[in-house]
Order: structure tokens, then sequence, then C-alpha cells
């Protein structure tokens, strides 16, 4: 039997999982997803090739409607294909890793709870991370479950741009900006010297622009500062979390108002974003599809805000290179691409409209003086990546 890593990534609105032989772990030999889970759930499972496995489980997984269902429908409808390997080692996303944590590690039980201690700091992410960790090692309990962080990529940000103008003992026991989406932003910093060339080990600005969305500012490769903070309510808008916003504003809604902490928590995290600001959904794709103005303002807003934090982020690498688009929104929403390179025109970046439409990868004219890219994300491909390291390093 082939040996292999199996790879499960839990995001906010979807559970991805692909399989790779150990000993090739850049094309997966299978790969399996549930997207818009809570809105409009779609489903596929796919070979090597990228070719729908017929007659798919698929259609069973499509209707799931929450984390749990997708996770255990998801693992089940693989488990034919994958018992022709010998899983080695399961790589999880884990979207909070704390101060501990600048690389993956194997989850032992004191890993495993202090994983879950910091569940307050992502309540959106961390528990169905945890649930995949144990779902995994009920069916595969010879391999060495491996969390993969996404707050890991962003250790080596300057301790200038980690600080909140809090008392200093705040920052002391870990409130600290520690920035989200991570493996993509690796992923995207290992294949852009390929793509973009030279200008990406200059000053670069990924967009994550998904379910979640943030930026990072690259140098060389490496984060030096990103719109996610503390938590992953930081930063952009996003679908339905509210992203930065005045803290007087929570005040008021506490004190004020005389919502519960708990009542304050669900709108920031569930209520807000294009969701809330549009009042029609929390989808790029029903927005840009919309007649309803406020879809259109939401919108609007998006990517205004998207362009603010580019200059911002500008601002901490000294100017622009390059800028590439990655994620759902990123990869697949041209028109809100043309909208925050437009807004970008200041900084130097010029669009190409027909590259744009056909999403790239170079969105940019050759005159632009910020190249603009659409560069698919692949946080799947690192966390095998990193389980594999963890597995061969205790091997030996
Ligand atoms: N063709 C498309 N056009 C516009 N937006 C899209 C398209 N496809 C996906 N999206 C957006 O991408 C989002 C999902 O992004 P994704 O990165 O897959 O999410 P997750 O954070 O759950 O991994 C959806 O909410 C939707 O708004
Ligand atoms: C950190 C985060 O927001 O992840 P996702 O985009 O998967 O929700
Ligand atoms: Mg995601």
């Amino acid at each position: 039997m082939t040996d292999a890593v199996l790879v499960l990534n839990v995001g906010s609105s979807s559970v991805k999982l692909a399989l790779y032989a150990l000993d090739d772990v850049s094309a997966a030999r299978l790969r399996g997803r549930v997207t818009g889970i809570g809105t409009r759930p779609e489903a596929d499972i796919v070979d090597a090739d990228g070719v729908a496995l017929a007659p798919g489980p698929a259609a069973e997984l499509a209707p799931k409607s929450s984390h749990p269902a997708c996770l255990d429908a998801l693992l089940a409808a693989v488990a034919d294909d994958a018992a022709a390997y010998e899983v080695r080692a399961v790589g999880h996303r884990i979207v909070h890793g704390g101060r501990d944590h600048a690389e993956p590690v194997a989850i032992d039980d004191a890993v495993r709870d202090a994983l879950e201690a910091l569940t307050p700091l992502a309540p959106g992410h961390q528990p169905h991370n945890l649930a995949g960790v144990d779902a995994a090692r009920k069916r595969w309990p010879e391999a060495i479950p491996v969390a993969c962080f996404d707050t890991a990529f962003h250790r080596t940000q300057p301790r200038q741009a980690e600080l909140f103008a809090l008392p200093r003992a705040y920052a002391d026991r870990g409130v600290i900006r520690y920035g989200f989406h991570g493996l993509s932003y690796e992923h995207i910093a290992a294949v852009a010297p390929d793509i973009v060339g030279e200008a990406a080990r200059g000053r670069l600005i990924a967009a994550h622009l998904g379910h979640g969305a943030s930026l990072c500012a690259m140098r060389d490769g490496k984060s030096v500062a990103t719109t996610m903070g503390f938590t992953a309510l930081d930063g952009l808008p996003m679908a339905r979390r509210s992203g930065a916003i005045d803290p007087g504003v929570l005040l008021h809604l506490l004190q004020e108002d005389g919502m519960s902490p708990e009542a304050v928590a669900d709108l920031l995290h569930n209520r807000s974003g294009l969701y809330g600001l549009s009042g029609v959904s929390d989808d790029m794709r029903d927005l840009l599809a919309s007649d309803d103005p406020n879809a259109a303002e939401a919108v609007e807003h998006f990517c205004y805000r998207a362009a603010r934090e580019i200059g911002g982020l500008a601002a901490t690498l000294g100017g622009l290179d390059a800028l590439v688009f990655t994620a759902g929104i990123g990869e697949h929403a041209a028109p809100v691409r043309a909208r925050i390179v437009e807004l970008c025109g200041w900084l130097g970046a010029d669009l190409d409209p027909a590259a744009n439409a056909a999403d790239g990868p170079r969105i940019s004219t050759a005159d632009s003086t910020v190249s603009a890219w659409v560069i698919p994300t692949d946080e799947e491909s690192r966390i095998a990546r990193g389980a594999r390291t963890v597995l061969q390093a205790g091997r030996t």
C-alpha cells in the first residue's frame, strides 16, 4: 500500500479534504469539499486529474448544512478510496496557534488541550478544527495527527506590527496581533516567484478574499504586517464578520443599549459584513447579481475597505511592487478585483480588463508599475508538507 498524508481544512463556510502520496505532496490523489455551509452548500469529490468521481457521493453531501454533518459525510464518502492507502499522518488546519506555535506540531493530549483553550480567540473555527482532529483520530488511529497553524506564518512580523496600544502587560500575556490565513499566504509566498517573478521577493501584498478575508504585506516572502488581529474578526469586512470597528461602538452596545456580550459576539461574527450591510446575502455571487442598491453598497464598501487597507500596508512596506488576489472572491470575482485595482491606481496599479475577465494570472497592463495577479490558493498542499515534515522528524 502507498503511504499517504490526509489533509483536513475546516474553514468558516467550508470543509476541504485532500489525500497525498507521502512521497509526492505536490499534487493531491483525491480531493473532496463541501462549500457554502449554512447558505448554499455545494460538494464535489475529484480524482488526481480533477475528474469527478462517478457515481459520486457528492450528491449526498451537497445538502448538508452544518460543519459536523459535512465533516462526517466527507470522511465517509472518501473512506473506500482512502482504504487503498496507508494513512501515516493527518494534517489539520488549526486556525489559532497562539504564541507557542510557529511551526507544525504533532497533536498529543497536551497540545490538543492547549489548542482547545484558544477557542475563545477563534470561536467560529477552532471547535470545528478540533472536531476534525477527533473524527480523523477515530478513523485512522495509527496515523499521527499534525496541527498546521493559520497564525504561524505571521510570527515573522516585527514587534511594532504585533502591538496594540494597551498597557504593556496585555502584550506580555499574549494580547497581540497574530494574523490568520497564514497557510494560504505561505502558499502564495512559495509559488509567487515562479509566477510573479522578481517582484515576489520585493514588496508584495496578498489579498485572501474568501468567506473570511484579510490582507498580508510581505517582504521577501515573509509576513511583515496583516489586517487580522488577536482574532479573525479584525481588518476587512467579511461574509458575515464586521472586520475592524471603532471599539467605542462595542462599549456603546454593551453599556448604553444593554446588549449581552454573547449578543454582541453574535452580531459581530454572524450578522455583520456583506450579509448585514446588504440584507441580501453573505455570498459575493448573489451580491454581484443583485439589483438591490444595498447589495451594491455592500460590495463597494468591501472594495473601499480593501483599498484603504492596501494603502496602509503599502506604507508599512515603503511602497508596493505586486498585488496578489486569492481565495473564493479573489480568484473568481472579476468586478471586485477591478474595483480594488482601480482604487489602487494612485499606487501605480493599472488593470488589464481582458486579462482580469479571464481570471489572470497577470491582470495588470505591461506599463503598470505595481503588477496585479490572480493566484489560486492551496492551503491543503501546505498542510500536507507540514504533516510530512513532522512525521519524518518523528522517525529519525
Ligand atoms: N464565482 C464567484 N464569484 C464571486 N464570488 C465567489 C465566486 N465563487 C466563490 N465566491 C465567494 O467566495 C466565498 C468562499 O470563499 P472560500 O475561500 O472558498 O471560503 P472559505 O473561507 O470557507 O474557504 C463565497 O462566500 C463567495 O462569496
Ligand atoms: C481565519 C479565517 O477567517 O478563515 P476562513 O476564511 O476559512 O473563515
Ligand atoms: Mg478559507
